[in-house]
């Protein structure tokens, strides 16, 4: 494997990511010259950001599948040109119907670009370093939310509407340029990354993929993990932090970036982690999961503002959630053979999309519903209204960690009829103490022998 090309081939496909999670996130930064532009109500800008979020869910199936087909490279390319097409659009869009349009072209762009770049992966690095560099990938690509929030932000409020999303376009155009340019999709030598498979057997490998217990894992894993996190950044964040507890708007901001501060520390170690023990990655999403349902129950039970170090815990373990819904692609990657991983892929990472839409749309309407009705004094975004809505997240966690420990079950059965057992964790964790307590007396010994010598 020619070392440089890879790692050329993995930051050109990383770039081409972390321009798509600019791309997806601008809008949110827009909200307010968004209302001035469209003279739009919030119930119509949320729409945007809704219908660009169905379009992406909506075509991670086709794409994965699209992806086994063609491989990734025309992929990463035509979903950037897609996302480029989108942000002109918008750069000229007058009204909501024509912005929304945009947002269609952008959500659209977006689906190609993900599923594509970590199929790459696999293509050009030997398998031990696989882990790590998935979750790098997702990790890196999360600063592309920073240049949403700092130059982005700064041109739209310095240049105007038009010039911002005309430079996110021409971002747009130098990741497809630099795609078309730089990347292939195997190296010289390797077999083909693609498969060339008729209308039938394409249907025949999507549900090929789908019964794999291995690939329900992945979906329910990222299901559980991510969306929580997801509806955080993306919609209801902020005004819990800002009108539900009352922090600062700085302060809010601050927390919200820490997002991708913590994925980027934490992701390779929880890579590695998953390298190094693959019969434990369930365990570690539902570890994370339970994590996550206990710090909502410790912010949303008690009545009145939580202490701000509960509400940086808050934030801490749902950045968690990030990495950790990495582990899903992981069990898409081993479960399925090669020319099938872009279409498992793709059914793995709708579970956290569509989890996410259903909870931010649930926590909107129970927002609504509770204002309308006058339950709570303090308007729609009281804290007391906040906590019964936010509640509704425990029902999606309950799911998750059902659908996590259920396609387990199966995953470990149909493991154990092919004779590979997984050890009890009680006895996993014993062995491994062993196991390091036998290494390291083994070197103390060495040290002693050549002690000795030396004397
Ligand atoms: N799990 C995310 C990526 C991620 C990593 N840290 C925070 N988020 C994911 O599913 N990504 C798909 C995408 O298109 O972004």
């Amino acid at each position: 494997m020619n070392g440089t090309r890879a790692w050329l081939v993995w930051g050109v496909g990383v770039f081409a990511y972390l321009v798509a999670i600019t791309q997806r996130t601008s809008f949110g930064v827009a909200g307010l010259a968004a209302t001035d532009r469209f003279s739009a109500t919030a119930s119509a800008l949320s729409a945007f950001t809704v219908i660009q979020l169905i379009v992406y869910a909506g075509l991670q199936i086709p794409v994965g599948v699209m992806v086994d087909r063609f491989g990734p490279r025309i992929m990463i390319a035509t979903g950037a040109a897609l996302m480029a097409v989108g942000q002109l659009q918008l750069a000229a869009a007058e009204s909501v119907p024509a912005g929304v349009v945009g947002r269609i072209f952008v959500g659209a762009g977006d689906a190609m670009t993900f599923i594509a770049v970590i199929r790459l992966i696999p293509l050009w690095f030997p398998s031990r370093r696989v882990p790590v560099l998935t979750q790098l990938t997702g990790q890196l690509g999360q600063v592309g939310q920073l240049i949403s929030i700092v130059p982005f932000a700064f041109v739209l409020h310095h240049g105007g509407w038009s010039q911002a999303f005309v430079g996110l376009a021409a971002l747009g155009l130098l990741a497809c340029v630099l795609a078309a340019a730089l990347l292939r999709n195997a190296p010289p030598g390797a077999p083909a990354a693609t498969t060339k498979r008729s209308f039938r057997e394409t249907g025949t490998d999507l549900g090929t993929a789908w019964r794999q217990p291995g690939t329900r894992l992945g979906l329910w894993s990222h299901f559980a993990t991510q969306f929580s996190g997801t509806v955080f950044v993306l919609t209801w964040g902020y005004p819990f932090l800002v009108s539900g507890e009352g922090l600062t708007p700085a302060t809010a901001s601050v927390l919200l970036s820490l997002f991708v501060v913590v994925g980027i520390i934490c992701g390779p170690f929880l890579g590695s982690w998953v390298g190094r023990h693959p019969l434990r990655r369930s365990t570690m999403v539902l570890a994370v999961t339970i994590a996550i349902t206990a710090v909502w129950l410790a912010v949303l039970l008690p009545s009145g503002p939580a202490p701000l170090w509960l509400l940086v815990l808050l934030v801490l373990v749902l950045a968690i959630g990030g990495p950790a819904s990495m582990i899903a692609f992981d069990f898409a990657r081993t479960f399925n053979p090669s020319h099938r991983i872009g279409t498992a892929t793709g059914i793995v990472n709708v579970g956290g999309f569509f989890a996410a839409l259903v909870t931010m749309y649930m926590v909107g309407l129970i927002l609504d519903l509770l204002n309308g009705a006058g339950v709570f004094s303090g308007g729609l975004y009281s804290l007391d209204a906040f906590r019964v809505a936010f509640s509704f997240q425990f029902i999606v966690l309950g799911i998750g960690i059902a659908g996590v420990v259920a396609s387990r079950g199966k995953v470990r059965r149909a493991m154990a009829e092919r004779g590979e057992r997984v050890p009890p964790l009680r006895v996993a964790l014993a062995d491994n103490r062993r196991r390091r307590s036998q290494f390291r007396s083994e070197q103390r010994q060495e040290r002693q022998e050549r002690q000795e010598r030396r004397n």
